[in-house]
């Protein structure tokens, strides 16, 4: 009854071709391909291929781009420095800020099979990239004496993988009770002629859904309910993939919460024109994001006067959301945006379509937004790809450096670590305070490795 049912919705859509091995399956893996079809919208994968035929990915073209107001957090002064971290940490400490990190995606650039965040990019410690994260978030808690909840988006694929790392690691030391796992959704990519890609005869090709659904998956699973019991304002959102996120950091949810709009957004400067990073804008006046796959031409190499790029604040994906705004527009529809990738399949390799939802489509929807400017080399250590520009060598080596260059500002010696790397727990420094000569000696090993 089932298979007949199955067998004419894809007759339908011209899909039949995901039953071709169905008869040398197990009756269980049967069951699992048919449900796995069941699930599937398939007048939605229709139009999903069509806006690929129309070509309708690229709505750049008739909008006016101009760049957004910035200010850069270098440039304020001490006082108003000190003035928003301690507003910061106090809404900590009222228990108003809580974390999400997307952590769904695959991968795929970077060539690892895990979750991203279980990732050990190569420091002396081994430490994955969630643990890094959770000690950071550990330290300004303990300075808050608050517990800062966690929201951590996995996707069906890496959802399982991702809870028993952190069993094994006992959590790295978090309560349980505020971490919050939740699954984002995924759609079947397409090949170019619009035909569902099978990974093998047993099972479809299934891709996250992309970092834009993260607020209606956190309603649907509860999250959102979860944030308003515990009176969150502000929600501090990063991508998983950032070895040197400063997660929640004060300064900034202080300068975002005295600005008061609904949407705050840190970025870099643009390494250069060609740099795989979405560009802030104002798009009609909106605020908005040129994702780098669709930055026209004319765009990315457009100067200011001072030969500076006029698109030129990078989006680092840390973003800040009033939670009135996150339960707002939560369930809006955002419109797929399409990338053609290529996927390993198991009888070789195949070029797709893959369909993504983008958090930052949702930026328009704000009247104004909050963008600060911070520095690169201290916040910004993407793990994308295997080797070479943004890879785990590149991110650790920023690490290294970046704890080096926080002992000798700490006046520690010169001498005492030159040539040697210097890694620095999270535990002991949220982002360079706190050391001495003193504490080197003390923890030669553990907390502060010197190798
Ligand atoms: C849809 C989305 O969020 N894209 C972001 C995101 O891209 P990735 O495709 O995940 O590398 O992270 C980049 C920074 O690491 C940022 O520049 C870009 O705009």
């Amino acid at each position: 009854m089932k298979y007949k049912k199955i067998r004419n919705i894809l007759l339908r859509y011209q899909q039949e071709h995901l039953l071709n091995h169905l008869s040398d399956l197990r009756p269980e893996e049967q069951e699992i391909l048919l449900s796995q079809i069941d699930s599937i919208d398939f007048k939605q994968m229709e139009n999903l291929y069509r806006q690929v035929e129309n070509n309708l990915n690229n709505n750049t073209e008739e909008a006016v781009f101009n760049p957004l107001e910035s200010v850069n957090w270098q440039e304020l002064s001490n006082e108003m420095k000190d003035h928003c971290f301690e507003l910061g940490m106090n809404l900590i400490k009222q228990g108003k800020v809580g974390v999400l990190v997307v952590a769904g995606g695959q991968g795929s650039r970077l060539g690892y099979e895990g979750p991203k965040g279980t990732y050990d990019i190569g420091l002396p410690s081994k430490k994955s990239l969630y643990q890094l994260q959770a000690e950071r978030l550990l330290n300004l808690s303990n300075k808050a004496n608050r517990v800062i909840p966690w929201y951590i988006m996995t996707s069906p694929e890496n959802h399982e993988a991702t809870v028993l790392f952190f069993e094994l690691n006992s959590f790295f030391g978090y309560p349980q009770e505020d971490i919050f796992f939740f699954q984002q959704d995924v759609l079947p990519a397409l090949d170019l002629n619009g035909k569902i890609v099978m990974k093998s005869p047993k099972e479809i090709y299934l891709v996250p859904n992309g970092n834009g659904c993260c607020f209606s998956a956190l309603k649907r699973s509860g999250g959102l309910n979860d944030l308003n019991k515990r009176g969150i304002e502000w929600l501090f959102y990063y991508n998983i993939d950032n070895a040197l996120i400063k997660v929640a950091d004060p300064g900034f949810i202080g300068y975002s919460h005295m600005k008061g709009n609904p949407i705050a957004s840190k970025f870099v400067e643009k390494r250069n024109p060609d740099e795989k990073v979405g560009v802030f804008g104002l798009k009609n006046g909106r605020p908005c994001v040129i994702e780098y796959t669709e930055l026209p031409e004319s765009m990315k190499y457009k100067q200011i006067s001072t030969g500076q790029l006029m698109f030129n604040q990078a989006n680092i994906s840390v973003h800040l959301f009033h939670k009135d705004f996150i339960e707002e527009i939560a369930d809006y529809d955002l419109p797929y945006r399409v990338a053609r990738k290529n996927l390993n399949i198991s009888n070789g390799n195949v070029d797709v379509f893959k369909f993504e939802l983008f958090i930052f489509d949702l930026f328009p929807y704000a009247d104004y937004m909050t963008s600060i400017q911070v520095i690169r080399e201290e916040e910004f250590a993407p793990v994308k790809n295997k080797t070479g520009p943004d890879s785990p060598s590149t991110a650790k080596k920023l690490i290294l450096d970046l704890h080096h260059k926080w002992l000798i500002q700490s006046g520690v010696p010169l001498e005492m670590i030159k040539g040697k790397s210097v890694e620095i727990s999270p535990l002991l420094s949220y982002a360079g305070e706190g050391l001495s000569v003193e504490l080197i000696k003390k923890y030669s090993n553990g907390l502060l490795i010197l190798e």
